[in-house]
């Protein structure tokens, strides 16, 4: 099952330095396992904000949900989850190319 998600990071102005960059490294390492494993399909950032959109492809909501609410910067995130369904008109399971341009 796909899912779209927002996430959008407020880390609070007293959190100290050291301990942010260590949440956003242990986030990253997080991400990009389940980058390699195949269940974080799609991550980009939302420009101009500490926020990101991805997709997941999950088996089942509860999946989904122990997965993002395990991340190491959920405790500073707000999320946004949407359920996608297959549009008919999509030519391909993903509907997305990577080539540049099309
Ligand atoms: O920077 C973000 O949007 C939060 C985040 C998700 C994966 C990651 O490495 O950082």
């Amino acid at each position: 099952m796909l899912f779209h998600a927002r996430m959008r990071v407020h880390l609070p102005h007293d959190l100290d330095q050291d301990a942010a960059d260590r949440l956003k490294e242990q986030e990253r390492q997080r991400a990009q396992e389940l980058q390699r494993d195949g269940r974080w399909r799609h991550l980009w950032r939302v420009a101009g904000e500490y926020a990101n959109i991805s997709v997941f492809d999950v088996d089942s909501p509860d999946e989904l949900h122990r997965l993002i609410s395990q991340l190491p910067l959920f405790p500073y995130m707000d999320v946004e989850v949407t359920p996608l369904a297959r549009h008919p008109s999509a030519i391909s399971d993903d509907a997305v190319s990577d080539e540049p341009g099309s």
